[in-house]
């Protein structure tokens, strides 16, 4: 099985896919940015991929959010990492001399306090471990990058300051995506749906969540994201805390479509915890 992910070697993705593909036979696929990975499992040269789809401080990484709809993409598992962020150098460089910090945007945006703290500037890497090559490779001791303890080790480079995001509790979920519809591969207790509205009006929103309410089904997720067709349309993707296996979550479904929404199951699937 071929599984992609963001690399290079060094990244949180990296980290997140070794530890939850332990008992296959795996062929790394590692992409270039999120965009890639997504690309690869849409395309067929990946059968699987593993992509960041949320953040506890940050919030949704939109980038995978909407690649899920263009690419047509299944979820297969969700995969929750702890995040912790530190700022690396080469060695010999000292904290005071850093006036720049490098790093993939969700990592940048995780650590907003201590950047304007230190009134560093930023720059837009694809990934934390592409950060930590560019620093590594650079051999500048006014640069940092914004990455994993796992980041200094695979670049030698030397921690000079650890755990610099806003809270010190991070998260980032991951999810396993395919291109085909997955087959369950641990117990179901959540379900993503794509809702999209075929009308627009007023009350749309509050009428599909009615549907929920009505069946006490419990929400975990909801994110509105644009059709990309017309200022004001939205897709709205809910996940629920029941499995496509439970009646009510059926008739949810067959509820919505009567109301005349347009809806997509985009995989019913459980949690693994890193
Ligand atoms: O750049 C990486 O190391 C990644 O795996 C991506 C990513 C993300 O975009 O959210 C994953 C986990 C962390 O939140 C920071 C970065």
């Amino acid at each position: 099985m071929r599984v992609a992910y963001l690399g290079p070697q060094g990244s949180f993705s990296e980290e997140a896919a070794l530890r939850y593909f332990t008992n296959e036979d795996v062929e790394w696929h590692k992409s270039g940015s999120i965009v890639d990975v997504l690309e690869a499992v849409g395309d067929g040269t990946a059968d699987k991929g593993i992509v960041p789809i949320e953040n506890s401080i940050e919030g949704t990484i939109t980038i995978t959010a909407d690649g899920l709809l263009t690419h047509d993409l299944f979820i297969e598992a969700e995969v929750i990492f702890p995040v912790s962020l530190n700022l690396l150098t080469i060695e010999g460089a000292s904290l005071d001399e850093i006036n720049e910090v490098w790093s993939i945007v969700p990592a940048l945006a995780q650590c907003r306090d201590f950047i304007r703290q230190s009134k560093v500037k930023t720059r837009q890497f694809d990934s934390t471990s592409a950060a930590a090559q560019a620093v590594k490779n650079q051999e500048r001791k006014d640069v940092a990058a914004i990455a994993s303890r796992y980041a200094a080790e695979v670049f030698d480079l030397q921690i000079a300051k650890s755990a610099i995001q806003d809270n010190s509790n991070n998260h980032t979920r991951f999810v396993v995506i395919s291109k085909k519809k997955c087959k369950p591969v641990q117990e179901q207790t959540k379900t993503m749906l794509l809702i999209s509205p075929t009308e627009d009006y007023s009350g749309v929103l509050s009428s599909i969540l009615n549907v929920f309410s009505a069946l006490s089904i419990n929400l975990s997720w909801i994110e509105s994201r644009p059709t990309k067709k017309q200022l004001g349309t939205y897709h709205f993707f809910i996940e629920a805390l029941n499995g496509m296996q439970e009646e009510k979550m059926k008739k949810a479904i067959t509820i919505l479509q009567a109301f005349g929404h347009d809806v997509r199951v985009l995989g019913s699937y459980g949690t693994t915890k890193l």
